[in-house]
């Protein structure tokens, strides 16, 4: 698929897109998606029932300016909508549409996969492992036999490539085992890092309160503020996973985060917190951004220095 961005006589693949859960929840902001400069497209993660997800205030941009908080709920139109969605999607328009499945249990997720295989589209399901906001329910990203066992069951009924969403990790142990695991799975092709940071509490100096109101304002943190762990977990799982693909999401806020996912070894890369709080006309000035950084460290393609951090 011809993602190019025709941009400075630099003709290079559009690798950003969305990070799901942000401009994705109805067909109106899928079409601000589809309308914008972005090179593909997901929607928000979807459960087998409609969701009105936790009361709000259940997101805010931070007031230091270095990220935001949610605890959203998966608040979501159920899976149906999506799948309709999917049904009705242009798949002609050059963008690739990336379906996000985030079932409460793995009979949820089975039934919701053997919907969508079912009916045959191009779009590309990602099962999410790490919404940090569903009371009761903790993220299977950090249980890794329960991760083992849905996927043992989930990727054979997918049968075709598909992806994870995955919570970021913070012990090296946990990067290998994480690995190990996804790489028994040769049809699981890529591997998005990361979700929000789980369970940060933002706490306001006047009020004495926390910001957000669902769960005692314990919320998923994102933005500038996780740029270092998402780096991190992208550069870890491309050293781990030959073969596979990472996508890269946190803290990217311009060109610059953008350069440095692709050379911690994204493939892509998702914008969430600033496509949040400035709306899709973020790809074309991000697109436009890391264009002129490639210009001006002399690199004509993505492939040139993707993965290629040097270590001291
Ligand atoms: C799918 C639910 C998620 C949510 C949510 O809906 O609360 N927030 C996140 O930061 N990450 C998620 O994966």
């Amino acid at each position: 698929v011809d993602l190019s961005t025709k941009v400075a006589g630099l003709s290079l693949p559009n690798l950003l897109f969305n990070a799901s859960g942000v401009c994705c929840q109805t067909e109106t902001d899928l079409k601000l998606m589809i309308e914008s400069e972005s090179g593909s497209l997901i929607t928000k993660s979807a459960t087998y029932e409609y969701r009105e997800g936790n009361p709000s205030p259940r997101y805010l941009p931070l007031p230091s300016g270095l990220g935001s908080i949610n605890s959203m709920g998966l608040p979501n139109e159920g899976y149906e909508y999506y799948l309709n969605f999917a049904k009705n999607y242009d798949y002609s328009s050059k963008k690739p549409l990336f379906i996000s499945l985030s079932g409460l249990s793995l009979a949820d997720n089975v039934k919701m996969c053997e919907a969508f295989v079912a009916a045959e589209l191009p779009c590309v399901l990602e099962v999410n492992f790490s919404c940090p906001n569903v009371p009761g329910k903790p993220q299977l990203g950090y249980d890794m036999e329960a991760m083992e066992s849905a996927l043992n069951v989930l990727a054979p009924l997918i049968k075709k490539p598909f992806g994870v969403k995955l919570p970021p990790y913070f012990d090296i142990a946990h990067f290998d085992t994480a690995a190990t695991i996804f790489n028994k799975f040769d049809n699981l092709v890529y591997v998005t890092c990361i979700n929000s940071v789980g369970n940060g509490l933002a706490i306001d100096f006047e009020t004495e309160s926390a910001l957000i109101k669902p769960k005692d304002g314990f919320g998923g943190l994102g933005g500038l503020m996780v740029l270092n762990t998402a780096l991190a977990n992208v550069n870890a799982f491309y050293r781990r996973l030959p073969g596979k693909q990472v996508i890269g999401v946190g803290g990217v806020t311009s060109g610059k985060e953008v350069f440095l996912h692709v050379l911690a070894g994204a493939s892509a890369v998702q914008i969430g917190t600033t496509l949040k709080e400035e709306g899709p006309t973020v790809f074309a000035r991000i697109n436009k951004e890391l264009t002129d950084i490639m210009i001006a460290k002399g690199y004509k393609s993505l492939d040139e220095f993707r993965g290629k951090v040097k270590t001291l």
